[in-house]
């Protein structure tokens, strides 16, 4: 396998697919994690059955591999209704937007994957879908062209974005309730590998999945991930899944001990050794590690900061003192941009 992918949220291969598939949770019960959202997708659920109507429009946002496909599903298996799965990228005309949305029957949830990259006229027609359940279709072209109403069945949207900060406020506003996904600690990660260990029929101690939980970066895919390759190691090796196991297997595959994988790695480097620390602007730090700012602002940042290793200032990117010590570095002693930040106890 690709070992620069072990660490990536991002799902790394067809199989890897079909294994997600087994361990997803398939009720609101099952899902570790996420207490707040949970709850409040409960209640939205159990208000629209009792009323027997569609589950108002949901956004899902937050980094990959935290859950938003997972609760999709769930929330067309809770409401007992059909589940159609769309993606931003496949909706390049609104033609095809209309194509999905007139074929919908009563209640069906429609799951919109990266809903941030749909086409511009395919937004403009969904607004007018989510509010009244109507389209308009325009037919013909030039001074002869007139549109035609078309009535949808009800249904429920559930849109799925990695950056909610690009939709346009008109869409983010027609949904009723906006689910911010946050990383996980570590006893939920523990509770997500226990489920997952049990599935695969793998015994795992408290102790290995603690060890485990602690180098997931918050997050389940990850989690999962890396509880695979330690069921290979304990296949090929036998013995149990023990913490030296564990911890044989993850640094086979050079899993940082915080979870880091290459290219936070190569963010946290280039802020300390490029920048001397920061601050540095979003896009110099971009190019200088080849990715798209987007990739950085979504993906890399949140948990790098969430960790305690980067902060975001008004004026850039900056490394705590804990970023040197992680990667056994020293600040410039002069740090002119952060007078007296890192003076104590180095
Ligand atoms: N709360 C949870 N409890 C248990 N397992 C979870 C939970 N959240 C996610 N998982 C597991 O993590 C894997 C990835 O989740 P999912 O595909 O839903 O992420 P995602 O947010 O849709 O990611 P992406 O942005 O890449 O599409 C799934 O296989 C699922 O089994
Ligand atoms: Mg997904």
């Amino acid at each position: 396998m690709d070992v620069d992918a072990i660490s990536s949220p991002d799902p790394e291969s067809d199989q890897e697919l079909a294994f997600e598939g087994a361990l997803r949770p398939k009720s609101l019960d099952e899902f570790v994690g996420q207490t707040k959202v949970r709850g409040q997708l409960e209640l939205l659920l159990k208000a629209a059955a009792m009323q027997n109507r569609a589950p108002d429009h949901i956004l899902l946002a937050g980094p990959p591999g935290l859950g938003k496909t997972t609760l999709a599903i769930i929330v067309a298996l809770e409401s007992g209704k059909p589940l159609r799965m769309s993606s931003g990228p496949a909706i390049q005309h609104a033609g095809d937007l209309a194509a999905v949305l007139s074929s919908l029957v009563p209640g069906e949830v429609l799951f919109i994957d990266e809903i941030h990259r749909m086409a511009r006229s395919a937004e403009e027609m969904l607004y007018l879908a989510m509010e009244d359940f109507r389209i308009d279709i325009m037919v013909g072209k030039g001074a002869g062209a007139t549109s035609i109403p078309l009535e949808l069945a009800p249904f429920t949207l559930v849109g799925a974005t990695t950056r909610a900060g690009l939709l346009p406020n008109p869409l983010r506003d027609r949904f009723g309730f906006t689910a911010h996904l946050e990383f996980y600690d570590e006893p939920e990660l523990e509770r997500v590998l226990a489920r997952a260990a049990d599935l695969l029929g793998l015994e795992l101690s408290g102790d290995s999945r603690a060890e485990i939980a602690r180098r997931s970066r918050g997050t389940p895919r990850i989690a999962n991930r890396l509880l695979r390759r330690v069921r290979d190691y304990e296949l090929v090796h036998g013995g149990g899944a023990s913490v030296a196991a564990v911890q044989a297997a993850l640094e086979l595959y050079d899993v940082d001990p915080l979870g880091l994988d290459r290219l936070d790695r190569a963010v946290m480097h280039a802020v300390l050794m490029r920048f001397d620390g920061g601050p540095v602007g979003l896009n110099t730090l971009a190019v200088s590690v080849g990715e798209e700012a987007e990739t950085i602002e979504s993906v890399v940042e949140p948990f790098l900061v969430r960790i305690g290793l980067l902060t975001r200032t008004p004026r850039g990117r900056v490394a705590s003192r804990e970023a040197w010590k992680h990667f056994g570095l020293r600040p410039p002693a002069a740090s002119g941009a952060q007078p007296g930040l890192f003076d104590d106890d180095l």
